[in-house]
């Protein structure tokens, strides 16, 4: 029978977790972490991850500010807020939410954020120090999918990974994790040939392309551990719903383990900021 990844359940021990950990750093440093979360504009999903952010950084005992910016913003007002939070020491983490509206530009307000505030581990020497196989700060969905991994299978050593998706935010950082857990990783994107012949070699399948149920039931080797990060707003008779880029119905028959959409990855992602608040709050105090 299939298993389900139950992601809701994971995070909610992750950050159980994290609590504790926060009150030991708490007491041995006296330094409370804290998180800045930026939100540019009013898309109304990304207010809701702001929103449980800000919850679960409170959950975990960290000082936590929202900073609110109009939709109009323009990047030199942007920068100056960031420029304020590098310099705060109060402030160990910092995340700009995204996407930002068009008129700003993401790879350039993702260099400004000090690189030891970056929570969201996406600065270029961040993701420099992950391929290097050394980053402390890791993207946060990635590492949710390796807790889930590992819990799920144990040593992921030998196992065939296949990522589908070539995103900065997900498939990259995924691919080389996978590949730092000893897998054997290969990454389809759109301009790969016979994406389904090379879906049905995997062990491991990870989706992260933001196509509602693409990967079929007919594209998974039986037994696989099935990762799904694709969040699809869809609507069917009238009404909208949340589907992964996984036939999760199709692919349940055929999996041996699957993360459901939603409660399975999105989760995990805010538990994971949380690690990283915490991580950067460790590695600011000790220098
Ligand atoms: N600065 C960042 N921006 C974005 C990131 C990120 O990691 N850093 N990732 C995504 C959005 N995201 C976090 O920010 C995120 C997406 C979804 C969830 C989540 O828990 N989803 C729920 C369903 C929620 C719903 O009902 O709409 C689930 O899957 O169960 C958490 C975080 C892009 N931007
Ligand atoms: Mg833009």
């Amino acid at each position: 029978m299939t298993r389900l990844i139950d992601g809701k359940k994971i995070s909610a021990s992750e950050v159980e977790q994290l609590a504790v950990d926060t009150r030991q750093f708490i007491a041995e440093s006296s330094v409370t972490p804290g998180l800045a979360v930026v939100l540019v504009g009013d898309d109304p999903a990304s207010q809701v991850y702001v929103r449980n952010k800000v919850k679960q950084a409170t959950a975990a005992g960290f000082n936590s500010t929202e900073h609110r910016l109009p939709e109009e913003t323009g990047q030199a007002q942007l920068n100056a807020l960031v420029e304020q939070l590098n310099s705060d020491p109060s402030v160990h983490g910092i995340l700009v939410q995204l996407p930002l509206p068009a008129q700003l530009s993401e790879p350039e307000i993702i260099r400004l954020i000090a690189p030891e505030k970056d929570v969201d581990g996406f600065h270029p020497q961040n993701v420099g120090a992950l391929a290097a196989g050394n980053a402390e700060l890791i993207p946060c969905t990635p590492m949710g999918c390796m807790i889930m991994l590992r819990q799920t299978l144990g040593d992921l050593s030998g196992k065939h990974a296949v990522v589908v998706g070539r995103s900065n935010i997900v498939g990259k950082p995924m691919a080389a994790l996978l590949l730092q857990a000893n897998c054997t990783v290969t990454i389809v994107h759109s301009r790969s040939q016979d994406i389904e012949a090379i879906c049905r070699q995997a062990d491991i399948l990870v989706a992260a392309v933001g196509r509602p149920e693409m990967i079929r039931g007919s594209w998974v080797k039986p037994g696989a551990t099935v990762i799904d990060v694709g969040i699809n707003a869809v609507e069917s008779g009238g009404r909208r719903r949340l589907v992964g880029d996984v036939a999760f119905n199709e692919v349940s028959e055929v999996a041996g383990a699957i993360t459901p959409v939603p409660g399975g990855v999105g989760p995990m992602t805010i538990a994971c900021l949380m690690k990283n608040t915490l991580t950067a709050a460790r590695q600011q105090i000790s220098v």
